[in-house]
Formats: structure tokens, C-alpha cells, sequence
């Protein structure tokens, strides 16, 4: 049995087109376009190619873009006052601080002083504890974006099992909310779990967020499941995701690539947010069917 590949690149694309749909709308009521802060500090090669793609694909749906590149050496005073300049700009409905930042800097810090109403990524504490209490607010891009894939192959999840691997605030957290919202089964693993395999052989849905090449092996997973990989490594020059695709391509019912699943899907979801940002900064009201639309596009 070979499993279906879960195309993310593609759900991503037509997530974009979506959310680029109601750009001239919101424009026509606002006055001006939505508007994403993107802040790099430093000039990791990696982080720079994110920027890059985020301002390419910001710009593509119709919306402002602002870039600000500062040097690995900038000081924590001058990186938290460029927040606050960014939080008391009109034109900024989103703001986006990309990690990691350098070592000197504290990274708890600046994301406490990104407005909760700009952060796009969904980092800042208040949006933790509003996604932890079922409260409206702004979701990490990466579980958003897998709840979206998960949801749009199964439809509804509720009882079913899910195992979350990894326990980040930014990755495995919130996808554990997202799925216990979603009404599954969740479990959450880490470094201290034990018999990893024996949890994962249980699971209907398993998500990878762990940061270890080819980790999750084909024979841990339940045949039928659904395997996300969040997993971005690089490995020889390739990336390769935290499952060994290999081996669960003969298990698993589905599998998303990487690259071409999760990761267009985080910066599809960005947008998403932003869009969402700027409805409400400006007090335009976003329409329940279009938001549904661009969560839960309807299956072809
Ligand atoms: N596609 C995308 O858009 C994105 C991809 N990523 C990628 O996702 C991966 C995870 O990212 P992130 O959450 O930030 O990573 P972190 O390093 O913050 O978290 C990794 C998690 O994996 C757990 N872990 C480590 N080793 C094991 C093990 N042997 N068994 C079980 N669990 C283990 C850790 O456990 P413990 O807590 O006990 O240390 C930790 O909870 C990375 O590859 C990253 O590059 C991240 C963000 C976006
Ligand atoms: N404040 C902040 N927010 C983030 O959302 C954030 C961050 N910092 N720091 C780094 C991680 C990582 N991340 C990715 C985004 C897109 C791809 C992506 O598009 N990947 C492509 C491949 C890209 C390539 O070829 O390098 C793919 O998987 O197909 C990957 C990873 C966002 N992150």
C-alpha cells in the first residue's frame, strides 16, 4: 500500500488566492492595504530566505509589506523600540519578529511587547492563554495550517486519536489545543516519553514536530493514519521532514511531502491572519462565509 501525498503547496496556493480575494475589498472600506512588519535581526541564511519568500507572497495577495533587516550586533533597546514604533503604525496590522533572534537578545521579551492585536504569529502569552480558553484570537501559523490540511482530508475529527510530537510554544502546544478543540483524543509526546512507538501506534492523526531528521519510523504508525510532518532539517543540503517518508509512505494513509506540505502552509496561514488583523484594526467586519471560505474552503 502506498499512501496519498497531502499536497500542501497546492492547498497553500488556493488558501492565498482566497485570502487575496477579499484584499480589494477590505481596501475599498479601509482605505489602504493590509500591512505586514516583518523584523530580521542578524543574516541567518535560512531565516533570510523565509523573509524574502513572506514579502514575495505578502506583496503577490495585494497587501503592504515592510521589511526591517537589522544587524546580528543590534541591541535588545533598539530592537523593542522598533517594536513599539511598529505597534503605533497605522499601516502595520501584523507584526512578525523571526526566530530565532541572537543569543544577547531575550526573546521572551519582545514578543511580551508585540501588540497582541498585531501578532500574527500568535506567540504573544495573551494569545496562548486565548487559544487555551477557546477565546477568539491570533493561532500559530504551523498548527493552523495543519489543522487545516488535517480537516480538510478527514472533515470532522472528533474522537479521534491524535499524537503530537514535540511540545514547543510555537509548534506542538498549539497543535494540541487546535486538535483537543477539534474534539480528539490528544497526546502529547517528548523527550521524557516513554515507548514513543507504542503511543504513535495508536494514533489516527500523528503530527511531527520534534526537529530530528527522518525521526518517526514507518513501523511505529497505525495503517490508514495520518501523518503530518512539520520537520524542516536540512540534511546534505536537502531538507528532509521528522518522519522517514520512505517507510511511512507504506504505512500511513497520508502524508504530507517536505518540502511542499506544512511549510507553505505557515506562510499561507500568515496571511491568513493578517488579513484577519486588519479587519479588525480598522473595524471592518470580516464575513462569517468568507472567513469559513478561507478556513474550510469547501472539498472539491
Ligand atoms: N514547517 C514549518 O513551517 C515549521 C517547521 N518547524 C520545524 O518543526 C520542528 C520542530 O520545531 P519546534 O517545535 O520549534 O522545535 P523545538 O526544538 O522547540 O521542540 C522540539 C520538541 O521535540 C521534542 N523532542 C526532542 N527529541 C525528542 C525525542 N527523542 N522524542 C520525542 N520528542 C522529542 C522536544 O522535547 P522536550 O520538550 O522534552 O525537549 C521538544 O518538545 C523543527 O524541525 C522545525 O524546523 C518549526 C516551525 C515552523
Ligand atoms: N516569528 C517566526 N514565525 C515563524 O513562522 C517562523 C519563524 N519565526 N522562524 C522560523 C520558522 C520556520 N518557518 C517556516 C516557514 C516556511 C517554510 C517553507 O515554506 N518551507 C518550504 C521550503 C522552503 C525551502 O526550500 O527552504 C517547504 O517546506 O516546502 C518553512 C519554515 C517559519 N518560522
Amino acid at each position: 500500500m502506498t499512501a496519498e501525498l497531502i499536497d500542501g503547496k497546492a492547498f497553500a496556493a488556493g488558501l492565498r488566492a482566497r485570502v487575496a480575494a477579499q484584499v480589494p475589498t477590505f481596501q475599498a472600506a479601509a482605505s489602504r492595504a493590509p500591512g505586514l512588519a516583518v523584523v530580521l535581526v542578524g543574516e541567518d541564511p535560512a531565516s533570510a530566505v523565509y523573509v524574502r519568500s513572506k514579502g514575495k507572497q505578502t506583496r503577490e495577495a495585494g497587501m503592504e509589506s515592510f521589511e526591517h533587516r537589522l544587524p546580528a550586533d543590534t541591541g535588545q533597546d533598539d530592537l523593542l523600540a522598533l517594536v513599539e514604533q511598529l505597534n503605533a503604525d497605522p499601516a502595520v496590522d501584523g507584526i512578525l519578529v523571526q526566530l530565532p533572534l541572537p543569543r544577547h537578545i531575550d526573546e521572551q521579551e519582545v514578543l511580551l511587547r508585540i501588540s497582541p492585536d498585531k501578532d500574527v504569529d500568535g506567540f504573544h502569552p495573551v494569545n496562548a492563554g486565548r487559544l487555551a480558553t477557546g477565546m477568539e484570537g491570533f493561532v500559530p501559523c504551523t498548527p493552523l495550517g495543519c489543522l487545516m490540511l488535517l480537516q480538510d482530508r478527514l472533515g470532522d475529527l472528533s474522537g479521534l486519536d491524535a499524537v503530537v510530537i514535540g511540545r514547543s510554544n510555537i509548534v506542538g502546544k498549539p497543535m494540541a489545543a487546535l486538535l483537543t478543540q477539534a474534539s480528539c483524543t490528544v497526546t502529547v509526546a517528548h523527550s521524557r516519553t516513554r515507548d514513543l512507538a507504542s503511543h504513535v501506534a495508536r494514533a489516527d492523526i500523528v503530527v511531527a514536530a520534534v526537529g530530528r531528521a527522518n525521526f518517526v519510523q514507518g513501523d511505529w504508525i497505525k495503517p490508514g493514519a495520518t501523518v503530518i510532518d512539520v520537520g524542516i532539517n536540512r540534511v546534505e543540503g536537502k531538507l528532509v521532514g521528522d518522519v522517514d517518508f520512505a517507510s511511512a509512505m507504506r504505512v500511513a494513509g497520508a502524508v504530507t511531502p517536505v518540502p511542499g506540505g506544512v511549510g507553505p502552509m505557515t506562510i499561507a496561514c500568515l496571511l491568513r491572519n493578517t488579513l484577519v488583523a486588519a479587519h479588525r484594526n480598522a473595524g471592518v467586519p470580516l464575513a462569517g462565509d468568507v472567513l469559513a471560505g478561507i478556513d474550510r474552503p469547501e472539498r472539491t
